[in-house]
């Protein structure tokens, strides 16, 4: 929640893990397909979100100091209207219902003067089936998958008789990426506090959030634009990168990353990481018969990295003379 309007004053109210599971929503199709990546669209047999909902506006102050709840809509109410339009909305993406439910909101309840919604996808995976054709996905039994998930956020205001869009972001949350050799981290300061040693071929194993914001917000909630650029595509081309560089180090590797998504997609305006080394201590360096080690869970505390990029990133590296090729 912004505080604008407010004063200093914070005051929000809402619901926290909405879930929400629609069957049959639109699949997502028109998707602008990438060489780092084979997905192509969504079925959407499936549609999961867990959903947190805040609302704002200046008339639920008494709500507050008075205990005056003739305004107040109800987060129980909140949570029944999510739900039931969750059987209107006709989009294929989490952002489009985000936008959908929370302008909804705003026509609904004069008092409501603003709302933030931030979703998880609930990530559901075809299972492979047994067939005269050999194995193939069911299009009726899914696994729950606890591997990465999407994530959304959408906040919109009410100004004058219109309802802006006031912030919106994508992520792709919660992906592990361990890579078994070919990453380095050597050349870092070295002085009496240093016992790290340099390692030139590290396992490394990395915790990543990714988030993404587009140069025209319709494009990543109007999947009808066909500029929707999917979770799955940003994971993979994280993905592509890590396997094809010899990293020295998350930042570089992170900074690559985003080269590659800002090239890919022209749409986007700006990424931004959240990383985390946990890379395994090595316990065995070889084993008899070579090659292959032997590793462990690291042990707490464990190092992070925060980096946004926006595309005059890539148009700055671009115009450097380069020496390791291209993104
Ligand atoms: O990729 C890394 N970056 C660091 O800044 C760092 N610091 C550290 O101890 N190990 C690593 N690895």
């Amino acid at each position: 929640m912004t505080r604008d309007q407010l004063g200093s004053r914070t005051m929000y109210y809402g619901k926290g893990d909405v879930w929400v599971f629609r069957s049959y929503a639109k699949p997502l199709t028109g998707i602008t397909v990438i060489p780092e990546s084979p997905f192509r669209g969504r079925e959407n047999v499936l549609f999961g979100m867990n959903i947190k909902i805040a609302v704002k506006g200046e008339e639920f102050l008494t709500s507050f100091t008075e205990g005056d709840n003739s305004l107040v809509v109800a987060t129980d109410s909140m949570k029944n209207f999510i739900l039931r339009h969750a059987a209107h909305y006709t989009g294929a993406t989490m952002e489009g219902f985000l936008e959908y439910a929370s302008r909804r909101f705003i026509e609904t309840y004069p008092q409501m003067t603003g709302v933030r919604m931030n979703a998880t996808q609930v990530p559901f995976e075809n299972v492979q089936i047994g067939s005269p054709d050999g194995n193939i996905p069911s299009d009726l039994v899914f696994k729950y998958s606890h591997n990465e998930s999407a994530g959304a956020i959408v906040e919109v205001e009410r100004s004058g008789e219109n309802i802006e869009i006031t912030y919106a972001q994508s992520s792709v949350k919660n992906l592990r990426l361990i890579k078994v050799k070919g990453s380095g981290f050597a050349g870092f300061v070295r002085d009496e506090y240093t016992t790290l040693p340099e390692t030139y071929d590290r396992p490394l194993f990395i915790f990543l959030d990714i988030h993404w914001k587009y140069k025209n917000p319709a494009d990543g909630l109007d999947d009808t634009r066909n500029s929707y650029v999917d979770a799955e595509q940003i994971r993979d081309i994280a993905a592509t990168v890590f396997h094809e560089n010899n990293s020295p180090s998350i930042q570089y590797l992170i900074y690559l990353i985003g080269l590659r998504i800002l090239k890919n997609f022209s749409q986007l305006e700006e990424i931004s990481f959240e990383s985390n080394n946990r890379t395994w201590e090595t316990i065995v360096e070889t084993v008899d018969e070579g090659p292959g080690s032997v590793f462990t869970e690291p042990r707490p505390p464990y190092g992070f990295q925060g980096f946004s990029m926006t595309q005059e990133d890539l148009a700055a590296y671009e115009n450097k003379p380069q020496e390791a090729g291209s993104v």
